[in-house]
């Protein structure tokens, strides 16, 4: 090889290794542009953001959302036309339209029955463009949308039971119909529908997306009742449209919860409407659950006897126990059909079928018979089991009597079942202070039931006027009995459980109690309900707590002392007192010898 050709080839090299920096120096540049055009990007949705939440007060401003606005008339015409000529607004439902007819973002909670699908649907009609609703159950969004159709409102769903071609007939009508009024969908197709997300963009570029509302939106929160992952995603809602105003729609909602949806939704600065939780036409009582299967289908059976062949709810915990209950109904001549998550779903849209046209009088069901259940004349809503928090319960309750005539709302209870609800619902976060609220709802025995709802959902003491079984009893009929010594006793019981982790299942607790291994005499002196009794007291006290063990075939509920409950053992001077009815009390007041020698015992 020359001195020439090598010069040419280290020329080579040379250029090579240039070729080989610049390349990969673009490569950088390349990737340095696509980050900074994703932070431009992020940036300007930012941007446009704060910009709507600084110019919000300007374009929407904060009013007396009770006066007269340009749309008041236009609102009376719709809602003449809708329900007759003597029609007017519901509590609340003027004030909420009115907000967002401004362009406020608003948060709505309202009782179950009281109209909340008139607050977005009516906005709707009076205004052009499109509102977008999330709905979180596809057999209540078809029953809106039919209704809608019906009433001559042009209205799509978009759901998982569309079929293909259709959908693609519906992004045409949603682009091109101009008297298209509302679109429904379930929250899956907002967070993993890309060609529906597109569609969306699409009429927000060009204006045409009116109003976003988010249906049962409670389900946002882990906090909450019924929480749907999926509902969490919406935050992206806020954020790709930001100007266009938002309503949240639900019936229940703590203070917690209300604030997690904020966050959630990206609503901080919203208006909120809340009209009382109080349904007054509700009568709610708490029935001690008697101790067999069978005396209880029997004590359900005559309980709706006396609601002469009127609709109603059976709410039982299990699919099991809706069976049977059912088929225990059906032999006492009630015409009740089953409904849980276990039937084809043919079936279960024909049990609720008959049930809503009032072939079947009673539906015995788990809570998957739940959202979306619109029928007015429910008469009862009987537990068969306690619910799993007092959200639960005002929800399924408030099945009953939508349509504002009398309606009861029945529970049957025992401490064991704050132990089964345990067991089913223990994975959920924050489980225990909610099965614990909804257990003293359920104890109490002269403390208004209304009240105590209203005070969960941080509202006034709503008036009762004698219209729950606590408020009917007659005044002094409860009174209390001191149970210290029997307090101390169990707990003495529990610690010397010969488990390392000192705890035991109810049964193993009781049974342990009343024998010859039971810390003093109190257990043996007692009926297995009377033991039962004092267990539950201790628990609403916070002096037990609970603790779940699982197994491969089964989650076990234990009881064990709390910090607090553990001062029973070392003498302390915490006195418990048990509240009883005076009939108990003449009952424990008996004759009996063992009775006697507890009331000695406890006395000391
Ligand atoms: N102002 C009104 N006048 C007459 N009927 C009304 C009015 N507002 C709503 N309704 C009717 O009341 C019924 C209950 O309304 P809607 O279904 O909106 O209740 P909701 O608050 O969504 O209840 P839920 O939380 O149980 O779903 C519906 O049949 C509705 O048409």
């Amino acid at each position: 090889m020359s001195e020439a050709d090598v010069d040419l080839t280290d020329e080579a090299c040379g250029l090579e290794d240039r070729l080989l920096a610049v390349e990969s120096e673009l490569q950088e540049v390349d990737a340095q542009i696509e980050a900074l055009l994703a932070r431009q990007q992020q940036l300007q949705k930012e941007r446009e953001q704060l910009q709507y939440l600084c110019s919000a007060n300007e374009r929407a401003p904060r009013a007396d959302w009770t006066g007269k606005f340009d749309w008041h008339e236009a609102l009376n015409d719709v809602l003449r036309k809708q329900y007759g000529s003597t029609a007017s607004f519901r509590p609340m439902q003027r004030e909420v339209i009115n907000a967002t007819l401004q362009g406020r973002d608003v948060l709505c909670l309202m009782p179950s029955g009281g109209g909340k699908s008139l607050c977005y649907q009516m906005p709707a009609l009076v205004r052009e463009g499109i509102t977008l609703v999330i709905s979180p159950l596809l057999s209540l969004i078809q029953d809106q949308v039919d209704r809608l159709q019906n009433a001559g409102v042009s209205a799509l769903a978009i759901t998982s039971l569309t079929p293909k071609e259709a959908v693609n007939d519906m992004y045409k009508q949603i682009e091109s119909d101009p008297a298209l009024k509302l679109l429904y969908a379930t929250p899956e197709r907002i967070v993993s529908a890309k060609r529906f997300m597109g569609k969306l963009e699409k009429l927000y570029k060009s204006g045409r997306l009116a109003r976003i509302a988010i249906d049962e939106a409670h389900c946002c929160s882990q906090w909450g009742n019924d929480f749907r992952p999926d509902y969490r995603k919406l935050a992206v809602l806020k954020q790709q449209f930001p100007t266009v105003p938002l309503i949240a729609l639900t019936a229940t909602a703590t203070e917690d919860v209300c604030q997690d949806l904020k966050d959630i939704l990206q609503i901080e600065g919203c208006e909120r409407f809340r009209s009382s939780v109080n349904r007054p036409n509700l009568f709610y009582e708490v029935r001690t659950k008697p101790g067999t299967a069978a005396e209880l289908s029997a004590a359900i059976a005559a309980c709706i006897a006396d609601e002469k062949g009127a609709s109603g709810i059976v709410y039982c915990l299990t699919r099991k126990e809706t069976e049977q209950v059912a088929s225990d109904l059906q032999e006492a001549g009630i015409s009740a059909g089953t409904y849980h998550a276990d039937m084809l779903s043919e079936l279960r849209m024909e049990v609720h079928k008959s049930w809503t046209a009032g072939r079947l009088q009673v539906i015995v069901a788990t809570v998957a018979f739940g959202m979306g259940i619109d029928k007015p004349d429910v008469r009862f809503v009987i537990h068969h089991s306690m619910s799993k928090s007092i959200e639960n319960y005002y929800q399924e309750s408030g099945r009953a009597g939508r349509d504002g005539q009398p309606a009861r709302c029945v529970m049957y209870f025992r401490f064991s079942d704050v132990l089964r609800q345990a067991s089913v619902v223990s994975l959920e976060p924050g489980w225990q202070p909610r099965l614990m609220k909804m257990a003293c709802y359920a104890a109490a025995l002269s403390s208004c039931r209304r009240s105590f709802i209203s005070r969960h959902f941080a509202e006034a003491p709503a008036a009762c006027s004698g219209h729950c079984d606590c408020c009917c009893r007659a005044e002094g009929s409860a009174g209390s009995r001191n149970i210290t010594t029997a307090a101390q006793d169990m707990a003495g019981t529990l610690d010397a459980f010969p488990s390392s982790d000192k705890r035991a299942t109810l049964n193993q607790l009781i049974d342990r109690w009343r024998s010859a291994k039971g810390v003093g005499s109190s257990g043996k002196a007692m009926s297995r309900d009377e033991c039962e009794h004092v267990i539950s007291k201790l628990y609403y006290d916070g002096l037990l707590s609970l603790e779940m063990g699982y197994t491969a075939y089964a989650t076990n509920a234990y009881i064990k002392l709390s910090p607090k409950g553990r001062h029973l053992l070392q003498g302390s001077k915490l006195q418990v007192q048990l509240e009883v009815l005076r009939r108990d009390q003449e009952d424990l007041a008996a004759p009996s010898k063992r009775r006697k020698k507890m009331l000695a015992a406890d006395a000391t």
